[in-house]
C-alpha cells in the first residue's frame, strides 16, 4: 500500500502533535519510524489507521481517504503497545475478531505464531503477562498481512528471545508476502538492521526520511592517536569522543573523506543509527 502524505496536522487543542508533515511511503518496504517521547508518532500512526480524523493536510492510502472509509482501515493493520488492540476476551476471540475483519487473514499462520510464542489459545487476555499479550498483538498484526501493517512499540513488553522471533517472523513473513510495514520503535539497535528507510520526526515535524544505508553513511567513527584524530576532526561536526590511553575515537557526523584519514593514519568505521538519531533530535535528553 502506498501512502501520501501532504501537509498533515494533527492537534489536540492547542496541542500540535504533527505540524506540516509530508511523507511519501512506498509499497513493499519495512520503514523505521523513530523520534523522542512524545515526537508525535503514534499520532501518525493512528491517522494512517484511521483511529483519529486528523486536523488538516491530506493523507492517502493508495489514492483514498482513510478516516471513516472502511474498504481502506480493514487493509490496514496498527498494534499498539501491549497488544491493547486485542485485549477482549480469550485469544481465541482476538483471532477470531480478526479473521472476521481482515480480508487477508491467514489461521494457518497465527497457529504457527500462537506455537512459536507459546500462547494458550482459551486464556482470556487480560489475565495474561505484558509480554504475553505483546505477543498477542504480533500474532494478530503478522497474520492479518494487512498491506499497511504498523507495530507501535508493540512489542516492548516481550522478552529478548520473543523480540528476536518476532523480528525473524517478520522479516521471513515479509519477504514471502512483501507489504508496507512501519515499525515505530525506541529499541533503535535492536531493530535498525531491518529498515529499509528510515522516518524520524521531532516536535511533530519531519527531520529526515532517507534509505537506512545512507542515513548510516552520514556517520562515522575516527580513530587513532589523539592529536591526529583531534586535528582531522577539527572542522567536522562531532557527536561524541571517547579515548582509551594514547588512543582517541571521534564520532563525526556528515560526508568524510576516509581515503584522508587513512593517509593521516587513522582509521574509519561505522557508527550506531543510535548515535546519528541522537544527535538528529537534539542530543541527551537534560
Ligand atoms: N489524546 C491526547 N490529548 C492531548 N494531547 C495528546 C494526546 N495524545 C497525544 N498528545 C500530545 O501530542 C504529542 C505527541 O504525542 P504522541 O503520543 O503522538 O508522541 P509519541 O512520539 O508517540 O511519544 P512516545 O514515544 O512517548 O510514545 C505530545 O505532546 C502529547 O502530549
Amino acid at each position: 500500500m502506498r501512502i501520501d502524505i501532504d501537509n498533515l496536522r494533527v492537534a489536540y487543542g492547542e496541542t500540535v502533535a504533527i505540524d506540516s508533515l509530508s511523507l511519501r511511503l512506498d509499497t513493499g518496504k519495512i520503514y523505521g519510524l523513530l523520534g523522542r517521547n512524545g515526537a508525535g508518532k503514534t499520532s501518525l500512526l493512528s491517522v494512517l489507521a484511521g483511529f483519529r480524523r486528523h486536523s488538516g493536510g491530506t493523507v492517502l492510502a493508495d489514492d483514498s481517504p482513510i478516516f471513516e472509509n472502511w474498504l481502506t482501515t480493514r487493509e490496514i493493520s496498527l498494534i499498539r503497545d501491549a497488544g491493547e488492540t486485542v485485549n477482549l476476551g480469550t485469544v481465541e476471540d482476538a483471532l477470531y475478531f480478526a479473521e472476521d475483519l481482515r480480508p487477508r487473514w491467514d489461521a494457518a499462520y497465527a497457529q504457527e505464531l500462537i506455537d512459536l510464542f507459546k500462547l494458550d489459545r482459551k486464556k482470556n487476555v487480560k489475565s495474561m503477562s505484558k509480554g504475553q499479550r505483546s505477543a498477542v498483538g504480533v500474532v494478530v498484526g503478522l497474520a492479518s498481512r494487512a498491506p499497511l501493517t504498523m507495530f507501535d512499540e508493540s512489542y516492548l513488553g516481550m522478552d529478548a528471545p520473543s523480540r528476536q522471533a518476532f523480528y525473524d517472523a517478520l522479516l521471513a513473513d515479509f519477504m514471502a508476502h512483501p507489504r508496507t510495514i512501519i515499525l515505530s520503535t525506541h529499541l533503535i539497535e535492536e531493530v535498525s538492521s531491518l529498515f529499509e528507510e528510515v522516518v524520524i520526526i521531532d516536535k511533530g515535524r519531519l527531520v529526515v526520511h532517507s534509505p537506512a544505508d545512507e542515513l548510516l553513511a552520514m556517520g562515522s567513527a575516527v580513530t587513532g592517536p589523539v592529536e591526529q584524530v583531534e586535528e582531522f576532526t577539527r572542522d567536522l561536526t562531532v557527536l561524541g569522543s571517547k579515548q582509551l590511553g594514547p588512543t582517541r575515537s571521534v564520532m563525526v557526523y556528515g560526508p568524510l573523506d576516509h581515503a584522508e584519514a587513512r593517509k593521516a593514519g587513522l582509521e574509519t568505521g561505522p557508527i550506531a543509527m543510535q548515535e546519528l538519531f541522537i544527535h538528529l533530535t537534539g542530543g541527551p535528553a537534560s
